[in-house]
């Protein structure tokens, strides 16, 4: 039954909206099961992901696939013939001949997803309320924008349609503002996907609801309780950077100004221009690194130590909330990266702990929301993976009672969880495997607790 329904609101166009009152979290407001208008996976992941169900679970756990590559284009790859079958059927058939003749150049994936509605409308695959939905969606950009201009010349010519360009360009500008980011269940970005009736969604850095994808599925779920007759909001954007960063990227993306509670409340600090500088000089550190590509994992990590330092030495005085601000815990992610391609898996996996213990529970309170599931199955994994005498000196914790509790936590919060039911699979595995291992379990959870709160204190003053 339809938890949502679509109304007009001043100011923001046409929004969803709830029918009846949503008291759980983890509740499914909306599910797109048949194929969206169009979805693309990003040039970058064509080779490590199967363009039929966007599953890239086992190369992601590092076993590369067997994905078998479309013989015809060879631009695509399928993990069996049920994906190549249904994709062939719903779009690739058409696109597949243009994009053998283009091979080894790949279009770009804006105008691989034009392409697809445009193929489709030619076909007579694509039904006129899809296109009607579509076109009913907002747009801002304008279409005589030169890129723009040049992708629509360049699907006109591909596609072999009568359509008008100015039409083709309008599609465009439409992607700009209602794609979603397809995302694996581990929450990185592999795609785009539309679809007309979740992109009616709004922003607010104050959402209440979460996109999350299952394969090619697409799920929103409540983030909190949520009334009847209620609004439901999304984030289009990363809301842990700080107000002025945020409404510029909704200003230069979407083109409104955020008026949420949160951010008429963050507009009041008035520590917000050394907030955004340091920002700034984060991002800047991550790029100067990520162009870079000389430096040694030792330079890096280097790099990111002293850069934290640095930027946090540059704050007004009070900064002891900092590590759930930004740019610390992009830098934090960066620096746990760096520390796992050195094989320094008992720093990298402190970094963890503090992000699971200290950080998450403050910046995400829902126990379900996907990043926080996410950096808990982070921590599971480091902790299976590293040498547990290892930890257990250098910490003097008890690694299995840490990876116990973290999986039991992540058990628990099952029913309110908004991530990807592929990763609950991987979860509900690995704690029956570790459930079943029969060990001395003298000291309990408690005790352990007490320790690493002790170990996360010391690596936290060594870092600011
Ligand atoms: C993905 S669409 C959402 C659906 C849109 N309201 C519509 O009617 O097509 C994104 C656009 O909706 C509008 N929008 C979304 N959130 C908003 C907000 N909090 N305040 C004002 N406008 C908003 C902006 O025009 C934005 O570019």
């Amino acid at each position: 039954m339809a938890k949502t329904t679509p109304r007009a609101i001043p100011s923001m166009g046409t929004g969803l909206f709830t029918l009846s009152p949503i008291t759980t979290p983890g509740t499914e407001l909306v599910r797109i099961d048949t194929p969206p208008l169009t979805a693309v996976l990003n040039s970058s992941r064509l080779a490590d992901t199967c363009a039929g169900c966007y599953d890239s679970s086992a190369t992601v756990e590092g076993n590369p696939q067997e994905l078998k590559e479309c013989t015809r284009c060879r631009v695509v790859r399928y993990c069996g013939k049920n994906c190549q079958l249904k994709d062939w059927r719903f779009a690739h058939s058409l696109e597949c001949p243009i994009f053998a003749k283009l091979h080894p150049r790949i279009l770009p994936n804006n105008v691989r997803a034009v392409l697809r509605i445009v193929l489709r409308l030619k076909n007579g695959k694509c039904k006129q309320d899809e296109l009607d939905a579509f076109l009913k969606l907002n747009t801002h950009a304008r279409a005589d924008r030169n890129d723009i201009v040049l992708a629509a010349k360049a699907v006109k010519e591909y596609s072999g349609t009568d359509m008008d360009e100015d039409l083709i360009a309008s599609f465009f500008t439409r992607l700009e503002v209602n794609t979603f980011n397809l995302v694996a269940y581990d929450c990185t970005p592999i795609g785009l996907y539309l679809d007309s009736y979740s992109s009616l969604m709004n922003h607010s850095c104050d959402y209440n609801a979460i996109v999350v994808f299952d394969g090619d599925r697409m799920v929103v779920k409540a983030t909190r309780p949520i009334g009847k007759d209620e609004q439901v909001f999304i984030s289009y954007i990363d809301t842990t950077y700080c107000v002025t960063t945020r409404r510029r990227q909704l200003k230069e993306r979407y083109f409104f100004d955020c008026d949420c509670l949160k951010c008429t409340r963050e507009l009041e600090n008035p520590d917000l221009a050394a907030a955004e500088a340091a920002e700034a000089a984060g991002e800047a550190l991550i790029n100067s690194v990520s162009s870079s590509p000389q430096l040694q994992d030792a330079d890096i990590i280097q790099k990111y130590k002293t850069g934290i330092n640095t930027i946090l030495k540059n704050m007004p005085s009070n900064q002891n909330s900092y590590i759930t601000k930004q740019p610390f815990m992009a830098l934090r992610n960066e620096l746990i990266v760096a520390l796992i391609n050195a094989g320094r898996y008992d720093d990298a996996w402190i970094q963890c702990a503090i992000e699971y213990f200290k950080i998450d529970p403050l910046l995400y309170p829902n126990r379900g929301h996907p990043l926080r599931r996410m950096h808990a199955w982070r921590l599971a994994k480091i902790t299976a993976s590293t040498g547990q005498n290892q930890l257990a000196q250098r910490f003097n914790v008890d690694p299995v009672v840490v990876l116990l509790h973290v999986l039991q936590w992540l058990v628990d919060g099952e029913s309110e969880a908004c991530s990807a039911p592929l990763l609950q699979a991987q979860i509900r595995s690995a704690y029956q495997g570790v459930s079943q291992v029969r060990r001395d379990t003298r000291m309990g959870w408690p005790a352990v607790e007490e320790r690493l709160e002790h170990a996360l204190q010391r690596e936290l003053e060594e870092l600011s």
